[in-house]
């Protein structure tokens, strides 16, 4: 893999990955051998034309998806290797998703759908961390409300508490602003950021959005189902750049 740090293993990462849907006369080849290697504590814009391969690259990444070949590693686990049930404990134990689609249980207040995942395996609230969280997405006065009562990107939020109250190694975020008003689209990504930094938390993150990428500290450009470039530090004005020829 390529981008190993130097401080040891990268946090996650995938070896010639390739990802085909379909077979017969028109296969589709969504993600075209990629290797990358991730760091521990990065922050990652995964960003390209629709239908370049993100989701389907980060799906294989997170182990919701099965690569049709190559390897996929979270920590020491080769995933794409590991029976289902052992994928799902590496899901359960190292892995926080924030995409699009909120899957809030609609009996259940915000704060009941918050720690669910906690409560499902059996951990404790971490009080200082909840109302970090909490207090960093502004869900302090939401808390007591059901999902129906609740604004879409008040949903957005709640869904995004969900996926950090349980401190994962690495998160996988799919367009994490995109139903988010701009200023808490940029709490959030602020947070995001403090997390890697502060807490050495992965972050990798779909954004077709030039100015959410560019608080990431690497921006993979995807095209075609192949990573055409690995910028550090992207700017806006590189990302949409990219974006552009991308399109021409
Ligand atoms: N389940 C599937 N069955 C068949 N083809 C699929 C499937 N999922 C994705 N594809 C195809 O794989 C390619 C990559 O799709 P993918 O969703 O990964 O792209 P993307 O870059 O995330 O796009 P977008 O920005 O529009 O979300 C596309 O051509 C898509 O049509």
């Amino acid at each position: 893999m390529s981008q190993q740090t130097p401080m040891g293993a990268p946090a996650c990462g995938v070896s010639h990955l390739t990802k085909v849907f379909g077979s017969g006369e028109q296969p589709v080849v969504a993600v075209n051998d990629v290797s990358v290697a991730i760091a521990p504590g990065s922050f990652t814009a995964v960003m390209g034309p629709s239908g370049s391969g993100k989701s389907t690259l980060m799906h294989c990444m997170a182990g919701l998806d099965r690569p049709t070949s190559g390897d996929v590693y979270v920590g020491a686990d080769n995933i794409a290797r590991l029976p289902e049930k052992a994928v799902t404990n590496v899901r359960r134990d190292k892995i926080g998703f924030v995409f699009q689609s909120f899957n809030l249980l609609p009996t259940l207040t915000a704060e009941q759908n918050i720690v669910l995942p906690l409560d499902l395996a059996g951990r404790k609230v971490d009080k200082a961390l909840f109302g970090q969280v909490i207090d960093s997405l502004g869900l302090g006065d939401r808390l007591t409300h059901r999902p129906s009562q609740l604004s879409g990107g008040q949903q957005q939020r709640v869904a995004v508490a969900r996926a950090l109250v349980t401190r994962p190694e690495v998160i996988f975020a799919d367009e994490p602003t995109g139903a988010l008003d701009r200023r808490t689209g940029t709490a959030l990504l602020e947070y995001l950021r403090q997390c890697s930094r502060e807490q050495g938390q992965t972050i990798i993150m779909v954004t077709h959005d030039p100015l959410a990428a560019a608080y990431a500290d690497r921006g993979l450009m995807l095209l075609d189902g192949r990573i055409v470039a690995d910028l550090p530090h992207p700017t806006a004005e590189q990302v949409l750049s990219y974006l552009g020829q991308a399109a021409a």
